[in-house]
């Protein structure tokens, strides 16, 4: 994988540029650029020419909606199938043949000139980039390290999207260049369509050799892959997303969101005329769709970066749920404007989020198969919601006999048909929100609310700066500590106001649980507390927890390294911030697991483990270390039977794990509570509070 060649600053800006310095991918990222904008000038010079070959003013609209049942039509019959090969073959040669066959495809166009042709060479282009699209979703990944594949799927976004108002102005401006060059050019049509074909079919051209100059990351699995039978591939990829509870959720989600933005798009010409507002109306919600959306997108994962992405998705899917029901009750055109953005929004923070975690979550193996199934499933659902769309208005004007309008005082609103069905989806939306945010909540036990203000104030603190500047941590080149902290063994944690709480034990202790009554206590005294985890209490300790939990075999020591690493940003971006501005730190795990399961469990040395952590963390020891003392088999009860990779171990495992935690706790007796972890919960926590008391009163 390449590497930036300097260190970007830090902000969207300075995330961005960090991503296009990865030279490989910033040649990626232009093809996507290139190849999206000729989509766009595709259907805009395709459907105006299907327009101008057609012979009579109704043919004209079959004409042209025929050119876009062509486009939708091919992924939902071989979507599946052209995902599985496009995994099955080597992506940079999909890609170069995919950019070369639609530039010779587009260049036919003109040369033939005629209806059917045009629909054919629509059918087979559309057929091309049902290959293109799942080799460039699936190699994406590969070019840039797991922390930045949000920002590189935000520029993906922007290539697919941003490109459109481009094209659509030097489509525009073709036309109006065609004029003089039609007299002088016999090949150009008098509109400017075959113009624009040529001009699209060059496009691609530059995006084949842009890619064939490109080196893609090798991708280990290419080889056995070619063993397997087709079928076999295309079965594997369906049962993947069906038998994988996240992914599940994660393509219900994505499929919930495009039916109501499809319904949306279905419906708005008819709900704005509804409002009285006209064409003009009609292109003013359109852009607040589009700007809402820009800013999700751009801004949305950057507000909460500290906050769960798994979470986030759900979330904001439930917002563009409640926004629609919103919008469906308040029929006036203004508001309606607004709160449009918070719907584009809310729809390019779940759409950024969603497809990230495919990126993350499956395998580069399955890859490029999921995201045709994604892609195929989302054409299938966008044909039926906008066929439907109408009819469902339509049924509701005449079951309840609508437009129906209420009077309040002065004001009076009028309900139409597009309205309710604009609040079942609403509600739709909502349930399937919250169904997926129930599947994917990795942070069980951790309020939403508290948790997503956490985020905000951690945010506030990165980016609106504080008094003190950042300390540099000697021995760590170039790495900074913000402040000085409590029981810390380096000068620079000296004298931070909060208190930091360390809650181990062995797996199914009740860490969580006892996590989550510590804070509601913390909070009934007026505490801040930040409840966080290791490993994954940032992004990046996610992509590591998917690593060391569920992924396939490591090697001890690059286990260590791993948790090691997950600890040293938890450390520098969550704890030390909450711990300045005097909040609560209660983390589930911290060096003591380390120490314990790869030191003593692993068997690489307790010392060594210990210094790998403390070099991680530049020392910072917690207040207090609530060790809930567990039995492997008590454990292994309360787990049930999902286990990952540490879990997964036998008892004599947890033994040496359990055996090491009550030695540390016993040579520094001042810095530990040990309980018996099977007691009940209320009374381990009264056992904490009663501990926890004095440390917590005397302090802000
Ligand atoms: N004191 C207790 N007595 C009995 N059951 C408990 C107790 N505390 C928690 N449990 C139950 O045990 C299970 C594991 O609890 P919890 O998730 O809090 O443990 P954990 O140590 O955080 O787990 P892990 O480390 O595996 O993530 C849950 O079903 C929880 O309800
Ligand atoms: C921090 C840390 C954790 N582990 C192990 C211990 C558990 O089996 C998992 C974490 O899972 P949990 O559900 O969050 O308890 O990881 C470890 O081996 N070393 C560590 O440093």
């Amino acid at each position: 994988m390449s590497q930036p060649e300097h260190s970007p600053p830090a902000g969207l800006a300075g995330d961005v540029r960090g991503v296009l310095a990865i030279t490989a991918f910033r040649r990626l990222w232009s093809t996507f650029a290139l190849s999206s904008f000729g989509d766009w000038l595709g259907i805009l010079a395709t459907t105006s020419l299907a327009g101008t070959l057609a012979t009579s003013p109704a043919a004209e609209y079959l004409a042209v909606s025929g050119i876009f049942i062509l486009r939708l039509a091919p992924a939902i019959v071989f979507g599946p199938l052209a995902g599985a090969l496009a995994d099955r073959f080597n992506r940079r040669t999909v890609m170069i043949v995919g950019d070369g066959l639609r530039f010779l495809l587009i260049c036919t166009i003109p040369l033939v000139g005629t209806l059917w042709w045009l629909y054919v060479a629509t059918l087979l282009i559309e057929c091309v980039g049902l290959f293109w699209a799942p080799a460039k979703e699936a190699a994406m990944p590969n070019f840039v390290p797991r922390d930045k594949l949000e920002t590189a799927n935000q520029l993906s976004l922007v290539a697919d999207y941003g490109t459109a108002p481009v094209a659509a102005l030097l489509f525009s401006g073709l036309a109006l260049v065609n004029t003089p060059l039609h007299a002088v050019m016999p090949g150009l049509d008098a509109s400017g369509d075959y113009l624009a074909l040529w001009v699209d079919a060059l496009t691609f051209l530059v995006s084949a050799v842009v890619v064939w100059t490109i080196t893609f990351p090798p991708v280990a699995h290419e080889v056995s892959a070619r063993a397997e039978t087709l079928w076999r591939t295309i079965v594997d990829g369906w049962q993947f997303v069906v038998r994988t509870p996240l992914v599940r959720g994660l393509v219900a989600g994505m499929l919930g969101a495009f039916a109501a933005g499809g319904l949306v798009i279905g419906l708005a010409q008819r709900f704005v005329k509804d409002l009285g507002a006209g064409a003009a109306g009609y292109g003013v919600l359109f852009a607040m769709v589009f700007l809402g959306m820009a800013l999700g997108m751009a801004l949305g994962p950057r507000f909460l970066a500290g906050f769960s992405r798994r979470r986030l998705f759900g979330l904001s899917l439930t917002v563009a749920g409640a926004v629609m029901v919103v919008l469906s009750l308040i029929p006036n055109i203004v508001i309606v404007a607004l709160v449009t953005v918070v719907l584009g929004a809310a729809g390019g923070v779940s759409w950024v989020c969603g497809y990230t975690l495919l990126g993350l979550e499956v395998e580069d193996e399955v890859r490029g198969r999921t995201f045709a199934f994604v892609q195929s499933l989302v054409r299938v659902v966008l044909v039926g919601v906008l066929a439907a769309a109408p009819l469902l208005a339509a049924g509701f004007d005449s079951l309840f006999n609508l437009p129906f309008t209420i009077n309040i005082g002065t004001v009076s609103l009028t309900y139409t048909g597009a309205m309710v069905t604009f609040f079942v989806a609403g509600i739709a939306t909502i349930i399937t929100g919250v169904l997926a945010y129930r599947q994917m909540d990795d942070r069980k036990g951790v309020p939403l609310l508290s948790d997503l203000s956490d985020a905000l104030r951690s945010n506030t603190h990165h980016d609106g700066g504080h008094e003190a500047g950042p300390h540099p941590v000697p021995g760590m080149p170039g790495a900074t500590v913000p402040f000085a902290a409590p029981g810390g063994e380096h000068p620079a944690y000296d004298g931070l106001p909060g208190v930091f709480i360390a809650l181990e034990g062995g797996d199914g202790a009740g860490k969580s649980t006892q996590g989550a009554l510590l804070k509601q206590w913390l909070e009934s005294l007026g505490r801040h507390v930040v409840v966080t985890r290791e490993p994954g209490g940032t992004d990046a300790g996610r992509a590591i927890r998917e690593i060391v939990l569920h992924g396939s075999h490591i090697s001890p020591r690059a286990e260590a390294l791993l948790y090691a690493a997950d600890r040293a940003h938890h450390v520098e971006s969550v704890v030390i911030p909450a711990l300045h501005r005097g909040d609560v730190v209660i983390t589930d795990r911290y060096i003591d697991s380390s120490v314990a399961y790869q030191g003593a469990g692993r068997d690489l040395g307790t010392d060594e483990v210990l210094q790998l952590s403390r070099w991680a963390t530049c020392g910072l020891v917690p207040t207090l270390t609530v060790l809930l003392d567990v039995t492997p088999e008590v454990g292994r009860q309360r787990r049930g039977d999902v286990h990952d990779r540490l879990e997964s171990e036998p008892d004599d495992f947890h033994a040496r794990v359990r055996e090491h935690y009550l030695q540390l706790a016993a040579a520094d007796p001042g810095r530990y509570l040990v309980i018996d972890a099977a007691l009940p919960p209320e009374e381990i926590h009264r056992r904490v509070r009663e501990r926890l008391t004095p440390l917590v009163e005397v302090a802000p």
